[in-house]
């Protein structure tokens, strides 16, 4: 097809040649009825359409271009093109394999034939009006078609060709980490609110040690939503979902956000609230993050103090009427926004907002993550359904979660030691992080055995200081009610020892 193509062109171009000849001797009206004629067999001989996507539209690049390059890519491994480029560019992590100059590919789609290929023309350019002219490069592609096939490609085919090409783009792309400092007015007024670096953490969710059923249902949610456009479009609902990610410390809350990261290769904007001057500042926040993304506020019960104000409007109102109901939405909460100077400033109902509020629909595809020690610190609307979809529990590492560790940090699926070491797992509260800390010792301290036997000690050890504590704690206990209510006890002992006399009498 690509060499009837070429022969048909220059033919074409010596036709043209002739008729630039018969204008400049003929009068003007045959010159029209040549022209319309030409046209119907121009039409009837050459049935080709054909489409032109330059890399720069006014001096500015044009996404297509970049989507076609992408996508082109992909098909010219499995073509017959000979010359072919490798490029990277910064933000990507792999190359691309990309068609060199001339080369042509051809693709099918719903039967369609087209054939693409790729242009560079080196021209002088003086449009800056200097006398020095610059070589300067025009590169596009062009796609050539049968004109029965024009509705397939302007209806589905180019469309096909970009998202296709974006995805591509998006799969190679680099993630980047955000971060928000507190900067200066003048310096927010000129640059981005954010400031990113590569992100490149090597958790995924087979490193990640957890309950492999849990992990399974976490997984399948993400693709869910990463899949669910159409879904969240029917149902009338923003595209995002939020996280709780709840357990002691050590227990792989920082770790599962790197994981999520990575298995949707999207950019995380780690959010911190302390820097965040007031409620105006985080909407700002918002509006910079971009789709595909991964908001995280860690620790969030540490933050700021989003808890105390609704605590205390809450009291007071439980103090003016002592039967009425204390709400737990938003809306009860605009009364403790202000604080007492009528200042501005970061509040409960200024975060929910960020969270659900119409502003948070600005960009779509993201991701809420929030994590805490301390789950019941944190107010109930701050973390009810609907603005933390799920709430997921990072436990003491168990058996199952210790043999993912066991995998990756000792390379081995058994081993005799592991029947010492399940019941242990299940009766000690120890944390994947700390389990980790024994087994990481491998190359230290040599073999396999001696980590485990390491962990068998630690188990133990810990085993041992948590009855002990236990025990302690007891103690403690038994002694401050004798303290508290001595006379109470006295009481409850004789009428005990008097029930006790008359059941042996
Ligand atoms: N579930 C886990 N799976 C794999 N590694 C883990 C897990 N939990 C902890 N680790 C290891 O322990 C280290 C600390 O974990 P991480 O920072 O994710 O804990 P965290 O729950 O976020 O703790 P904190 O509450 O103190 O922020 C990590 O570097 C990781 O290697
Ligand atoms: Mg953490």
């Amino acid at each position: 097809m690509g060499a009837s193509l070429t022969e048909l062109g220059s033919k074409l171009a010596g036709l043209m040649f002739i008729w630039g000849t018969i204008q400049q001797l003929f009068p003007q009206i045959l010159c029209k009825r040549i022209e319309s004629f030409w046209t119907r067999l121009e039409y009837y001989f050459y049935p080709y359409v054909q489409i032109t996507i330059n890399e720069l539209t006014n001096g500015k690049s044009n996404e297509i271009y970049r989507h076609v390059d992408s996508y082109l890519g992909t098909k010219s491994v499995d073509t017959s093109a000979k010359y072919l480029k490798a490029e990277k560019s910064e933000n990507s992590k792999s190359f691309a394999v990309i068609l060199d100059e001339g080369e042509e590919i051809i693709d099918e789609f719903e039967g369609a034939i087209f054939c693409w290929r790729s242009h560079n023309e080196t021209f002088d350019d003086n449009s800056q009006g200097s006398k020095k002219t610059q070589p300067t490069e025009k590169k596009s592609y062009t796609i050539t078609f049968n004109k029965q096939h024009r509705e397939i490609v302007t209806g589905k085919y180019l469309k096909h060709v970009i998202e296709e090409g974006r995805a591509i783009e998006f799969k190679n792309k680099k993630q980047r980490i955000y971060c928000n400092d507190s900067m200066p007015t003048w310096w927010l007024r000129l640059n981005s609110m954010w400031k990113h670096i590569n992100f490149e953490h090597p958790a995924t969710f087979d490193t990640l040690a957890m309950d492999p059923k849990k992990k399974a249902e976490i997984i399948n949610d993400l693709i869910a939503f990463s899949k669910g456009k159409d879904y969240y479009s029917k149902v009338g609902k923003a595209w995002k979902r939020g996280y709780l990610l709840y357990g002691p410390p050590g227990t792989g809350k920082s770790t599962m956000i790197a994981a999520i990261s990575n298995y949707l290769n999207y950019d995380i904007y780690d959010l911190e609230l302390t820097t965040v001057k007031d409620n105006l500042e985080l909407k700002k926040l918002l509006m910079e993050t971009t789709s595909k993304s991964i908001i995280v506020i860690e620790d969030i019960d540490c933050s700021v103090d989003l808890t105390g104000k609704r605590n205390k409007a809450k009291k007071n109102k439980k103090k003016d009427d002592s039967d009425s109901d204390s709400d737990s939405d938003s809306d009860s909460n605009s009364d403790s926004d202000s604080d007492s100077e009528g200042k501005k400033k970061l509040t409960l109902s200024g975060l929910l907002n960020f969270i659900d509020g119409i502003w948070s629909a600005c960009g779509e595809e993201r991701i809420i993550i929030f994590t805490t020690n301390h789950v019941d610190k944190l107010d109930p609307a701050l973390i009810r359904r609907g603005r933390m979809d799920m709430h997921i529990e990072m436990s003491y590492c168990r058996y199952e979660a210790f043999k993912v560790l066991a995998k990756n940090y000792l390379g081995i699926d058994t081993h005799p030691l592991f029947q010492e070491i399940e019941p242990l797992l299940e009766e000690v509260n120890m944390s994947p992080c700390d389990v980790a800390e024994s087994l990481i010792r491998k190359n230290t301290s040599g073999g396999i055995e001696i980590c485990l036997n390491n962990l068998i000690l630690a188990l133990k050890e810990a085993k041992e200081k948590a009855i002990e504590e236990a025990r302690e704690k007891e103690k403690q206990d038994s002694e401050r009610v004798k303290e508290e209510n001595p006379k109470k006890n006295k009481k409850l002992s004789t009428k005990f020892y008097g029930r006790f006399k008359k059941l042996f009498r």
